[in-house]
């Protein structure tokens, strides 16, 4: 069986990137989506186990010990990691992965899976990006200042990523992750595999010449 596709969707704070996933998981409920831990407090609404596994510092502290989690950023005074075993488990079923994680994870993982399809959103304008943080409305102001210049250092990571997605519109970013998604799979010629050797179990009696 094909291993399915990791695509890691990553991009400054506040570009998106939260909001792109669901709209896409909506939209593809064959896409698998990789829920991680965190040492951050719950929001207002958020589960345990659907938006992040919440661990205190000393779990998240032993899950890294224990070689439990793929990659791991400190975020803004917080952990915040992929466990690795779903991940791994997922895509030797065949299934497809997205992750949506920082960018200094992004690239940890991209070491470990080169192969990996790595997205950065970006935001129309850095206006618009300012706006969309502050607007989220979940942030102290020092939080927002703080995430801000995080999220403009953040930028300059572009370059290290297969596809870049302007998140101008929600519907539109979403179809254009959808377009990278199948041009990969076609790229990674998936249902040719088949074909060929269903191709190379052909008697070889005719071939063009004697038509
Ligand atoms: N490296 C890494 N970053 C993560 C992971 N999970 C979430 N993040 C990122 O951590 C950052 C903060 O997440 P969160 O506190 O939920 O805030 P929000 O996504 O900005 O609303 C975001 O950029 C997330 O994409 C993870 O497993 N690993
Ligand atoms: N295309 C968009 N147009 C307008 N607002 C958006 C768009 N995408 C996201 N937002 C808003 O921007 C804010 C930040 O989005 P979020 O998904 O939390 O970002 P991230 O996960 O990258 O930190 C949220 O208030 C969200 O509703």
């Amino acid at each position: 069986m094909n291993r399915g596709l990791l695509i890691v969707l990553s991009g400054p704070s506040g570009v998106g990137k939260g909001t792109v996933c669901a709209a896409l998981r909506r939209k593809l409920p064959d896409l698998t989506y990789s829920v991680s831990a965190t040492t951050r407090a719950p929001r207002a609404g958020e589960k345990d186990g659907v938006n992040y596994f919440f661990r205190t510092r000393e779990q998240f502290q032993d899950m890294i010990a224990n070689d439990a989690l793929l990659e791991y950023a400190e975020y803004v005074g917080n952990y915040y990691g992929t466990p690795r075993e779903f991940v791994e488990q997922t895509l030797s079923e065949g299934k497809d992965i997205i992750l949506e994680i920082e960018v200094q994870g992004a690239v940890k993982v991209r070491e470990k899976f080169p192969e990996g399809i790595f997205v950065f959103l970006l935001p129309p304008s850095l206006r618009e990006l300012k706006e969309r943080i502050t607007g989220r409305g979940t942030e102290s102001q020092a939080t927002i200042d703080h995430r801000l210049s995080v999220a403009v250092q953040e930028m300059n990571l572009l370059e290290h990523y297969d596809y870049a997605v302007v998140n101008d519109e929600i519907d539109t970013a979403c179809h254009r992750v959808e377009a990278i998604l199948i041009a990969e799979h076609c790229k990674r010629e998936r249902f040719l595999h088949e074909l060929f050797e269903e191709l190379d179990r052909l008697p070889l009696t005719e071939n063009v010449s004697e038509r």
